[in-house]
């Protein structure tokens, strides 16, 4: 509940407070968003492919990309939840915040969809590879 700008609640700093907070959250989005959960499920399977083909390049750019993907679903998660803390009721405000958050969510989850495509038949192309040889 500290504020390190506004020098309100408890002082000192407490790294694992933070790794409870962020494991809290992700916990949170995994739990409760079906669309966060399978597309986390589909990155780890062709990551865990990846590693096991020692192919780090693929491996690192198919990482980021989820992690791009993950931060815009959790952010627009967030704005949707404050949104509806806010109010419940139909309102065109809330209806354009909540586009424009949805909009930004759409771009990364498009961008990690191809890149995924891309890895994923990468991943099957050497699968046949190691099963021929
Ligand atoms: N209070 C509201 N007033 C007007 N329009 C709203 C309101 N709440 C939601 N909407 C409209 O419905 C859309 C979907 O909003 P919603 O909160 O249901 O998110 P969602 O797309 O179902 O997200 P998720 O699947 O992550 O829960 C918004 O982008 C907005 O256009």
């Amino acid at each position: 509940m500290r504020n390190k700008f506004l020098g309100t609640g408890e002082d000192g700093y407490h790294p694992i407070r933070k790794i409870k907070v962020v494991l809290s959250g992700l916990a949170f989005a995994v739990r409760y968003d079906f669309s966060v959960t399978y597309k986390l499920i589909a990155s780890l399977g062709v990551l865990i492919f990846f590693s096991f083909f020692r192919q780090w390049i693929d491996f690192l750019l198919l990482l980021a990309v989820t992690a791009m993907m993950l931060q815009a679903e959790l952010f627009n998660s967030a704005i949707e939840a404050v949104c509806d803390f806010i109010t419940t009721r139909e309102s065109h405000k809330i209806k354009v915040i909540k586009d424009i958050s949805a909009a930004a969510a759409g771009i990364s989850i498009l961008i990690w969809a191809v890149v995924l495509a891309v890895e994923t038949y990468r991943v099957a192309r050497l699968v046949v590879f190691w099963l021929i040889h």
